[in-house]
């Protein structure tokens, strides 16, 4: 049997990959361990981070060959704008963040990397290339939230930034993406290839920088 589309672009990102996902942000969040400065430096990066994340879902909806996948994005893009987007605010009122200090907090490096990165992919207007940055980005989350049977930490802040990335619908959304990329990435080869590698990089970049204070 040949191996899937989207094992291949993983394999040759192997390192980068596990180094993301085996990253101490991951360990001491399991732990509960993580310094509140070091996961508000993170959550504030990443609500930027959902906004261009958004931009591009909308983009692979708008590009999107089958009723069926628009159908599947427009869910989980209102899950995003939902529940993701008010654990956020919930967070940033339990660690103190205030809109002033989210509001006066620069852009790191991987959060513009990021940026340019979703609108490159958007202005594409290729469906494959979307897919390639979205498949990273949830595909690797998923991996360090659920692939190990470790407990959730007592905070909601850290619990609920796994369970975010481990349930049923996020899980099975992963399993979409995939399964689109597999079948629309192939005759797009080196494009799947340049965004995923890029994205990979990002992802382990992002969570470095939390640690720059
Ligand atoms: C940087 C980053 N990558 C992936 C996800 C998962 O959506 C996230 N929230 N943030």
């Amino acid at each position: 049997m040949t191996e899937r589309f989207t094992e291949t672009l993983k394999e040759a990102n192997a390192t980068a990959w596990s180094d993301a996902v085996d990253h101490r942000f991951v360990t001491q969040l399991f732990a509960g361990t993580i310094a509140d400065e070091v996961m508000a430096a993170y959550l504030i990066q990443d609500h930027r981070f959902l906004d261009s994340f958004l931009t591009l879902q909308g983009a692979a909806m708008a590009s999107a060959d089958t009723f069926e996948a628009r159908l599947r994005f427009g869910r989980f893009a209102g899950m995003v704008a939902g529940e993701e987007n008010t654990y956020f605010l919930r967070a940033f009122e339990a660690l103190g963040v205030s809109e002033f200090q989210r509001e006066n907090t620069p852009d790191k490096e991987p959060t513009k990397g990021f940026q340019a990165i979703m609108r490159e992919a958007a202005a594409t207007r290729s469906y494959a290339a979307a897919l390639s940055v979205l498949t990273v980005a949830e595909w690797l989350y998923y991996e360090w939230a659920a692939g190990t049977s470790r407990a959730l930490p007592e905070s909601f802040v850290h619990a609920e930034w796994v369970t975010l990335h481990d349930n049923p619908d996020f899980n099975d959304f992963v399993a979409f993406l995939r399964s689109e990329l597999d079948r629309v990435g192939p005759p797009h080869a080196d494009v799947c290839h340049d965004f995923f590698s890029r994205a990979v990089a990002l992802e382990l970049e992002f969570f470095n920088v939390a640690y720059d204070q």
